[in-house]
């Protein structure tokens, strides 16, 4: 199992979760680059909409030390793990590095948590989902993804203009066979971490066929038994802005997906097709004001947790130090919210 790389530099040893199941929020985070951004701003928005559970970070082996150190300080708890490549194969993937994305399977792994959410480094949370922890367990509930952009120009829906969004508007054709089942996109869903699921999806992995959307395509193929489709507002593709706004009530989305060609928002130059339109440059600039936001800078919730401005019961996000009756037992942070920490 892959050490928490917080609890080996804690100044204190971890304990077990005090209390009941132990939750968390997941995301994945490979290479160098500015995807780090993505994923500060991701434990932002967890801490400015209150949630209670933890951000895990499971990062490959080439991510610096300096991202690392960074996502610890903003109570990250970083956990790194190894690649996982599908079998050799000749497959023109989407986008060439969504072969990286196999390495997202690692995630079923983490058994020291009995139920997480994984969100895409490019996903920010506006509302609070903590209650989709209490959805029943023995499902995988996900977002239903939409087949109109031309990311989708090699798949036989797109040539013929089907979309699961609409399924009426242009009807399935028979002849390219079984209406294909719900398929949902993988930048967010629901799911219980387990060993024997983790060895199965590796096993099934290697003699599976690699198509163009990699693992998401793969993940779907695996869970099509157990896939529950959660509303729209849980993982707002941003295509679907374009593509389906009457499926869309945008005061109503609590999470944004910036997956659109251009719309990440640590790299958005307005230039892509869309990228002009009211409604994104919205939604990026609601990125930003939470990145740039120093208040939600884990140091400076820890500093107003201990000085008790406001925030009540002496807790951050309802947890409390069960050690030393305090919001927070450390600076270090992070071991609080992975092991320490008891929900009050
Ligand atoms: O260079 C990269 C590319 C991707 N990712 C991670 O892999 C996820 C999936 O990639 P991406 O979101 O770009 O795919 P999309 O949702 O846009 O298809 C990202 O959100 C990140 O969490 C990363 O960490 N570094
Ligand atoms: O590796 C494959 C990726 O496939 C998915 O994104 C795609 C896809 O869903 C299309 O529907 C959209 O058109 C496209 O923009 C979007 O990038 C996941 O978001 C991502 O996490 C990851 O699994
Ligand atoms: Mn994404």
């Amino acid at each position: 199992m892959a050490p928490d790389i917080t609890t080996a530099t804690t100044m204190v040893p971890a304990t077990k979760a005090a209390s009941g199941p132990s939750r968390a929020y997941v995301t994945f985070l490979a290479g160098t680059g500015d995807y780090v951004k993505g994923v500060v701003g991701l434990a932002k928005g967890l801490r400015k909409v209150k949630s209670k559970y933890p951000l895990v970070v499971a990062i490959l082996p080439d991510v610096p030390k300096e991202h690392r150190q960074i996502l610890v300080s903003q109570g990250c708890i970083v956990k790194e793990i190894e690649p996982v490549y599908p079998p050799p194969n000749q497959t023109q993937f989407a986008m060439a590095y969504y072969v990286i994305n196999y390495s997202k399977l690692r995630i079923w792994e983490f058994v020291e948590y009995s139920k997480m959410i994984y969100l895409d480094g490019d996903i920010q949370v506006f509302q609070n989902i903590d209650h989709l922890f209490d959805y029943p367990d023995g499902y995988f509930y996900a977002v239903m993804d939409c087949f109109c952009e031309k990311t989708w120009s090699s798949s036989p829906q797109y040539k013929i203009g089907y979309c699961q969004q609409c399924p009426d508007k242009v009807q399935w054709a028979p002849e390219l066979g079984p209406r294909p089942p719900l398929y949902f996109n993988a930048g967010m869903f629901v799911y219980e971490p387990s060993l024997p699921v983790y060895h199965d999806l590796l096993r099934t992995l290697q003699v599976s066929p690699t198509t163009s959307f990699a693992e998401q395509d793969f993940l779907n193929v695996f869970f099509r038994d157990k896939y529950k489709p959660i509303p729209s507002n849980y993982n707002l593709v941003l295509a679907m802005l374009w593509r389906h706004p009457e499926n869309i009530q945008l005061d109503q989305v609590k999470v944004v997906h910036y997956c659109a060609d251009g719309s990440k928002p640590w790299r958005y130059t307005g230039k892509e097709e869309n990228m002009q339109r009211e409604d994104i440059k919205m939604l990026v600039k609601k990125w930003w004001d939470i990145y740039d936001d120093e208040s939600l800078d884990f140091k400076n919730i820890v500093a107003a947790a201990e000085a008790g401005n406001g925030i009540q019961g002496g807790s951050v996000g309802g947890w409390r130090c069960q050690f030393q009756n305090r919001p927070i037992c450390c600076l270090v942070g992070p071991c609080c919210f992975s092991k320490r920490m008891k929900s009050i």
